[in-house]
């Protein structure tokens, strides 16, 4: 059976490169043997979430490829979860409190102070009915706890090897709030159910979690997926990534102009068994996506990285690819003003400033006026073609006597502009010989 997956972000901020990294991997898992990838916005935070966040979502994941076979959002299931969770009620397994932050926190301190773990003591499970009316009465609403069953739950994970957490170690998960809505710990595993999900790949942060949601996915008599927990993305000092702060989002990396296969292939390829370079595709990164060879330690990298890697996948990329975006930035030259520029750039909103000093007017300031007289004295005819700048920097060295740096040097300033730039071979019959001579005679 093709594997089925998901990514489940809550949409309460733009989605970083982090958050991408577990995409990524559902993506690569899922669709390289033709499963199904889901985008699933876990909203059930109705306070934090927002429909612009999740529209937002949609639209990196697309920038970057990961078109979702099907997408859904919580809040718009919430009937089946008022019936899954009336299965659990009726089965005991969901029980009622009414404890309030204060009282929680004060019987937590007494704990601690104890020397006892801060876990909950189920007082609730206690209660009779009569107390529970009084309660009521007072107007208290309870919230609902999940009954653990205090076992050690062990599973196979797709990264971490042989797993397992003892859940008499935890609190009895809430549920339930007291206002009638569903925690994402409940809601994820209803909906992970009701689509057939076959794995769950995500952060580490998660681990814990997964432990309590194998008991409810076992209580729901449902089929316990395969659980992965990659390594989380942090920067090179350690710190963390959150929607929150908004750093290192999607968004903005896509503004200032990175190409999205760069931004994946970091993503994706920091803190695992692969040097971390640019891929060409999804599909070519997919095949480098093994789970057990994904690094226990945080997968610290440097956001510099990004510039590298725009870089050097842009100087690999065939004009095909570009051509479109080339015309729509207003640059001309074709495959051939392409081959000459795509290794002297880092994002690709750059080819257009080497297309203006293609086309002029470029300001130089040589102080050797006589020198680039002489040099266009002895400019060849017309055709031209990659031969052409030796043929005349060979005759200029003949006629001036100039060589190496005081040769070169005041040529590439006087055509444009700049003391750095692609190979002059390749700019010369681009430039072409009309618009070098104005420019050695200094007639723009
Ligand atoms: N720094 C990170 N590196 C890798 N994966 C991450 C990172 N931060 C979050 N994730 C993963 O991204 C997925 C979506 O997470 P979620 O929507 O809860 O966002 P978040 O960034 O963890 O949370 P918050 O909105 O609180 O900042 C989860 O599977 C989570 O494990």
């Amino acid at each position: 059976m093709p594997p089925v997956v998901r990514f489940a972000p809550s949409p309460t901020g733009y989605i970083h490169i982090g958050n991408i990294r577990t995409a990524l991997l559902n993506w690569c898992v899922g669709k390289r043997v033709g499963g199904q990838f889901i985008l699933r916005y876990d909203d059930t935070d109705t306070a934090r979430s927002r429909q612009e966040y999740a529209d937002a979502i949609r639209q990196d994941l697309i920038w970057l490829g990961m078109v979702p076979d099907l997408e859904l959002r919580q809040s718009d299931r919430l009937s089946l979860y008022d019936t899954t969770t009336a299965r659990l009620r009726a089965a005991g397994r969901l029980y009622p409190c009414y404890e309030t932050e204060e009282e929680l926190d004060r019987r937590r301190a007494l704990q601690k102070a104890r020397g006892l773990p801060p876990v909950y003591d189920r007082a609730a499970l206690k209660l009779t009915d009569m107390q529970k009316a009084a309660l009521e009465a007072e107007g208290r609403r309870p919230h609902w706890r999940f009954l653990l069953n205090h076992r050690r739950v062990e599973w196979e994970d797709g990264v971490r090897g042989p797993a397992h957490i003892d859940t008499s170690s935890l609190s009895d998960p809430v549920l339930v709030r007291a206002d009638g809505s569903y925690l994402y710990t409940l809601t994820s595993v209803i909906d992970d159910i009701d689509l057939g999900v076959t794995h769950i790949i995500r952060g580490e942060d998660h681990v814990t979690n997964t432990a309590v949601q194998i008991e409810i996915f076992e209580a729901l008599g449902g089929r316990v997926p395969v659980f992965a927990h990659h390594n989380l993305l942090t920067t090179l000092s350690g710190e963390g990534l959150s929607k929150r702060t908004g750093a290192l989002s999607i968004r903005s990396l896509r503004e200032d102009g990175f190409e999205p296969m760069a931004v994946s292939s970091l993503a994706l390829l920091t803190g695992t068994s692969e040097a971390v370079r640019p891929v060409a595709s999804l599909e070519e990164l997919a095949k480098l996506v093994d789970l057990s060879r994904i690094s226990r330690a945080p997968a610290r990298f440097d956001p510099a990285e990004i510039q590298v890697l725009n870089a050097r996948l842009l100087h690999e990329t065939p004009y095909a690819e570009v051509a479109d975006r080339l015309v729509a930035l207003g640059v001309g030259g074709g495959e051939t003003f392409w081959q000459v520029v795509r290794s002297n750039i880092v994002k690709l909103a750059e080819t257009k400033n080497w297309w203006d000093v293609v086309t002029g007017p470029v300001a130089s300031d040589v102080e050797d006026t006589a020198f680039l007289s002489r040099a266009a004295a002895v400019l060849p005819p017309g055709p031209w073609d990659e031969t052409t700048w030796s043929i005349w920097t060979d005759a200029v060295k003949a006629e001036t006597g100039a060589k190496g740096k005081a040769l070169f040097m005041p040529l590439r300033q006087a055509l444009t502009g700049l003391d750095h730039g692609p190979e002059l071979k390749g700019l010369l019959p681009l430039i072409g010989r009309e618009r070098v001579l104005e420019r050695l005679k200094r007639e723009f």
